[in-house]
């Protein structure tokens, strides 16, 4: 009984016999229910409130009364109410005491101070027999929560007279009459026999029970006081518990506000070692640059000084090479001047006008008529000839040349071809065919398709020639082909429907040095090569005039001139020759009687003797050295004037017939041929190109030019080579700022290494000093179950200011008391080991060691610039990580200043070696353990360091 205490106010009532209960039925009962027992727990007014039911055994609490309100049991016993609800009904259905008002009833949960009771009345002294004991009334149970029961085995006497007085003012049922009076009369009887004993002990009972009681209050007062002793206890110490959290709270809000301004600084030596990377980095490329540029300069010096020499030993080549080329050019020219004077010599020796005199065989006609040869040809190998008449030798001619009938084109083109090449030594040359008609002047100059006259042969023999001198000399060669008919000028390579065959041409005498003549508008073909002259002269040929006569089927009626013009230069002396070679294919001379031609054909004979008269005049006037030459007395005199002056070379090739019955024609032929050959022009003149002086003008300033040019190239390689070297000494000079600059950042480095180790080891050392003085005395006390003590952090701590010292050493230092945790789900964070230790707080890269230290030079970024500009851009480069920094640790400490709530909070207690574990409170251990883990690795926190915080 002393381990239970009334915390439930009970009411029992009936609930078969009060069908509908009014106000006084209920009131009268539940007063009669009503225990009053002073040594009785009940809290309800002081008085226990306990019923049973009259016609139920069952111990039942009676709800359905209006006169029992929930007022009352929540003012009586607030204790009872609180905590979890509670449903009491009528078991046996008493009408209107259903559940008309659920009472929420709270049950104390001090599960620290209250005791969950259970209690059980126990009978004093058994006084009816086990029927009566086995009667429903005698045994009610009472469930009130999961550990409270109580059975009532026995109502004590007073209750049972009570209940019975009191129901004498009631007006039982029927039922309850015959079921309960039967058994008050037996316990009466029963009662009066013992009851005065019965009554004794009780009183004695009672008595011992009261001073039980009264001990057992007493114990329970003097538990109370112990309990609220207790409890005040426990008040201060949760009260120290709390203040102890807030201290830690702050502690840790301090120490992760530290931990983030070293973060910050690790973060900002983390920028300046990546800046001083780069700077470093790019120093490396300047000065593999530099090195570049010196190797490209030293090059250059040499490349320089070897094209110097080269240029010297090539300057005395090209001179040795111009020396020797001019003196084998010089010899090459004299043996060419001595060749040509020779030559010409010869020419001159032979004269500058030759006569060749051609006999053509008789023709068929002739020889079917019996016609008689009347020249002999013995001496035709001397040049001699001798005509005949009626087989008496009558007259010899002697001629440069004498071919007879037999003579074919070849042998009479060989003696030709020397003077024909003259045109191309500069010299102007002019070959005709003079004789009559049908002697074989068209024959000889232009032959036929199976025999090639002169013109074709004399061309073909020019391109062979200029092929020949294809590496000295460049020509050019043109072709014009005109006829002179009644004394005009026909161009011949002019279709004769076009407009302009029958245009006039005129003779022209060009005005300038050399004063030739030209026919303006005369077509001049060009040629390349020998097909090329073919097709000139059939072109030229089928356009000239030819008649039958009697003489000839096919007779020339005019003067055909074929005019090629040669254009050379001497590629090796540049010497310039314009000259000019008339092949000229005569008309057939033929006496006027003997021929009988009248009309047309008469005028056409009358202009060809005209003209040959008038050529004969010319030569004339050229043998007899005539002051004026009668050049311009015929178109054919006029056309030759260059070529028969005393400047050009002449051949004439007069053609006879041998025919007796031609002899008179003959002769007269041979007489003229006789005077041209007497005639004596002196020695020929070259004809010089005036354009010769213009080139070597030409070649003289183009020389000048590329000297200027190769002066100016000099020039500005030895200017480029001075800007190297300017550029070499700017960037020595550049260098060896920016390692003073090296130094520079590498003394200030240190420096702040130096102040941040000292300040980061003062705040650790003041966080430690203040977490000792703060300290609360009541951590002290151990709190069985609740309570860890961290000790190994400051011996960590220890360690940490102090890597020297030994393990054995460290079990030496006293263990610091008073850092207490209420947590329980506090643990303590393991520490490596193994990981290196070291005193700085810079990160250190996992590559570098401690060889290569050297090479985190400090540079600001090198500009090309000047000095000045560079120390500008660093400054600005300061003052922006300044603000960085700046604006990080506020951002930091923004961070810090929410996170504090027991959720979230993150105790970090100083951040580095052991003494940078981490107590982590609450449920945000692993979260907070995570985002801390993944911060260390953003910090670049080499692995020992890492292995230490995990
Ligand atoms: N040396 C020769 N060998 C063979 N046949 C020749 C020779 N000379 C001329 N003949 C022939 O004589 C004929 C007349 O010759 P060609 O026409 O050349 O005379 P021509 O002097 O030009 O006459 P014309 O003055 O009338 O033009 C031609 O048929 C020609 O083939």
């Amino acid at each position: 009984m002393e381990d239970f205490e009334w915390h439930d106010p009970l009411l029992i009532t009936d609930d078969s016999s009060l069908q509908q209960p009014n106000q006084t039925h209920c009131e009268s009962l539940i007063s009669v229910m009503e225990l009053a027992d002073d040594s009785s727990p009940t809290k309800i007014d002081g008085r226990s409130v306990l019923g049973f039911s009259l016609t139920s055994p069952d111990l039942v609490i009676c709800v359905g009364s209006p006169d029992i309100t929930k007022q009352r049991f929540e003012e009586s016993s607030p204790d009872f109410f609180e905590g979890e609800r509670i449903d009491v009904s009528l078991e046996n259905g008493i009408e209107g005491s259903e559940i008309q008002d659920s009472f929420k009833t709270s049950v104390a949960k001090t599960e620290d101070l209250s005791t969950r009771v259970s209690f059980e009345l126990v009978a004093q002294q058994p006084f009816v027999d086990d029927n009566l004991r086995k009667t429903p009334t005698s045994e009610s149970r009472i469930d009130a929560g999961d550990e409270q029961e109580m059975k009532l085995n026995f109502l004590s006497l007073d209750a049972r007279e009570n209940i019975f007085l009191n129901f004498e003012g009631v007006e039982l049922s029927e039922g309850m009459k015959s079921t309960y009076m039967p058994q008050c009369e037996i316990l009466n009887d029963i009662e009066n026999c013992s009851i005065d004993e019965e009554f004794n002990n009780l009183q004695r009972e009672h008595a011992l029970q009261k001073k039980e009681l009264f001990e057992t209050k007493r114990a329970v007062e003097e538990l109370k006081i112990e309990n609220e002793h207790k409890s005040r206890e426990c008040q201060e110490a949760w009260k120290s518990l709390k203040e102890l959290q807030n201290e830690l709270m702050r502690k840790s809000m301090h120490v992760g506000s530290l931990a983030f301004a070293i973060e910050g600084q690790v973060k900002e030596k983390t920028k300046w070692f990546s800046l001083l990377r780069d700077i470093t980095r790019k120093l490396k490329i300047l000065k593999m640059d530099q090195m570049t540029l010196l190797e490209e300069a030293s090059m250059f010096k040499n490349y320089l000084v070897d094209v110097e020499g080269v240029g010297t030993i090539v300057q005395s080549t090209m001179n040795q090479q111009v020396q020797l080329h001019e003196d084998i050019k010089a010899k090459f020219l004299q043996e060419v001047k001595q060749k040509k004077e020779l030559y010409n010599k010869v020419l001159e020796l032979k004269g500058n006008i030759r006569v060749f005199c051609r006999c053509r065989p008789l023709n068929s006609e002739e020889i079917t008529s019996g016609a008689t040869t009347a020249v002999e040809f013995e001496g035709a190998k001397d040049g001699e000839l001798t005509v005949k008449s009626n087989g008496i030798s009558k007259k010899t001619f002697k001629f440069d040349a004498v071919f007879s009938p037999q003579a074919d084109q070849v042998e009479v083109f060989e003696e030709t071809a020397p003077l024909a090449i003259s045109v191309l030594d500069g010299y102007n040359v002019c070959i005709f065919a003079y004789g009559q008609t049908g002697s074989g002047k068209t024959f000889t100059m232009e032959g036929t398709n199976e025999a090639r006259g002169v013109n074709y042969r004399t061309l073909e023999n020019l391109f062979n020639i200029i092929e020949e001198r294809k590496n000295t000399f460049k020509y050019e060669v043109s072709v014009s082909v005109l006829e002179v008919y009644n004394e005009q000028i026909r161009d011949l390579l002019v279709s004769s429907g076009s407009s302009q065959a029958t245009k006039r041409l005129e003779i022209k005498q060009v005005v300038g040095e050399g004063g030739g003549h030209h026919v303006p508008g005369l077509v001049e073909a060009r040629v390349n090569n020998v097909n090329e002259v073919w097709e000139v002269l059939r072109t030229g040929s089928n356009g000239r005039v030819v008649e039958s006569t009697n003489a000839n089927e096919h007779s020339s009626r005019s003067h055909c001139m074929h005019c090629v013009m040669v254009k050379g230069e001497n590629l090796v002396n540049g010497e310039c020759t314009k000259s000019k070679l008339w092949l000229v294919d005569l008309a057939g001379s033929e006496r006027i009687a003997r021929t009988e031609v009248q009309g047309e054909r008469l005028k056409e004979t009358q202009n060809i003797n005209r003209s040959l008269s008038a050529l004969g005049d010319v030569i004339s006037s050229l043998a007899t050295k005539s002051p004026h030459i009668p050049f311009r007395n015929s178109k054919l005199t006029h056309l030759l004037q260059d070529s028969l002056g005393g400047d050009s070379k002449t051949l004439m090739f007069v053609q006879i017939s041998p025919n007796e019955n031609d002899l008179t024609e003959s002769i007269c032929s041979l007489n003229f041929a006789s005077r041209v050959r007497g005639i004596e022009l002196g020695p020929a003149k070259k004809q010089m190109d005036n354009t010769e002086i213009l080139k070597y003008k030409q070649m003289i300033e183009k020389l000048r030019q590329d000297l200027k040019s190769k002066d100016n190239q000099v020039k500005k390689m030895e200017d480029t080579n001075y800007g190297l070297e300017v550029k070499l000494k700017e960037r020595d000079i550049k260098n060896r700022n920016l390692q003073d600059k090296i130094k520079e950042l590498e003394s200030q480095l240190l420096v702040e290494r130096k102040l941040a180790r000292q300040h980061v080891d003062s705040r650790i050392k003041q966080q430690h000093v203040d977490s000792e003085a703060t300290r609360a005395p009541l951590a002290e006390k151990s709190i069985e179950g609740y309570s860890t003590i961290n000790i190994d952090s400051i011996t960590h701590l220890e360690k940490e200011n102090n890597p020297n010292i030994a393990p054995q050493h460290l079990s030496l230092v006293p263990k610091q008391t008073g850092r207490a945790s209420l947590c329980p789900t506090f643990r303590k964070i393991s520490t490596a080991t193994t990981a290196p230790r070291r005193n700085s707080l810079i990160p250190l890269p996992t590559s570098l060691t401690s060889n290569n230290k050297s090479s985190f030079v400090p540079l600001n970024p090198i500009q090309d610039n000047k000095s000045t500009e560079d120390d500008n851009e660093a400054r600005v480069c300061d003052e922006k990580s300044k603000m960085l920094r700046r604006k990080s640790i506020q951002k930091r400490s923004q961070r810090v200043g929410v996170n504090v709530g027991m959720e979230k909070l993150r105790v970090s207690i100083g951040g580095r070696g052991k003494n940078g574990q981490r107590m982590l409170l609450g449920n945000a251990r692993r979260a907070v353990n995570s985002i801390k883990n993944h911060r260390e690795k953003e910090r670049g926190w080499n692995s020992g360091t890492t292995a230490r915080t995990l």
